[in-house]
């Protein structure tokens, strides 16, 4: 397994978490940035971790900014990302078991680091459901992506 990571400099400090999370798992990363605390703007990172994804260099993504949400809007943008703003357990095991979601995004200034790395240790560790209903549902949005966004 290989996570994209983007940030940005509000998610920086979160970000540096996560990775020493993954390094103490053994799970393989590569960071597109950014790499400070300097203000930058999100749509680059999280634009550079969501194609990644995309293209199967990576296997899933995890992007970060203060909220989570301007780095998960951008993220989605990227055909074939389903990107979760996660703030609880809860909703990083059903965004994957029912969504078969390929990012996640975390707001650095809306959960603590001890949630956040539950979250992501949730979100890595449950499986799509791959019930049909849920199969249909990401079909769906695919045939979306496909009519409209194109
Ligand atoms: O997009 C966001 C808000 O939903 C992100 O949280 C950004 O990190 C935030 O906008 C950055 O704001 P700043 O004032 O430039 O630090």
């Amino acid at each position: 397994m290989s996570i994209a990571l983007g940030c940005d400099h509000g998610g920086y400090g979160l970000k540096l978490e996560v990775i020493k999370y993954l390094e103490a798992q053994g799970i393989a990363y590569k960071d597109f940035g950014s790499n400070s605390l300097d203000s930058c703007d999100y749509p680059e990172y999280g634009r550079a971790a969501a194609e990644a994804v995309a293209s199967g260099e990576c296997e899933t993504g995890i992007v970060i900014c203060t909220t989570g949400i301007g780095i998960s809007i951008t993220a989605n943008k990227v055909k074939g990302i389903r990107c979760a703003l996660c703030s609880d357990t809860v909703s990083a095991r059903l965004t994957k078991e029912h969504n078969d979601a390929n990012m996640l995004a975390l707001g650095a200034g809306i959960v603590g680091t001890n949630l956040a790395l539950g979250i992501v240790d949730t979100f890595l560790h449950t499986e799509f459901s791959g019930e049909e209903k849920h199969c249909r549902r990401i079909t769906k949005i695919a045939a979306i992506e496909d009519e409209l966004l194109n």
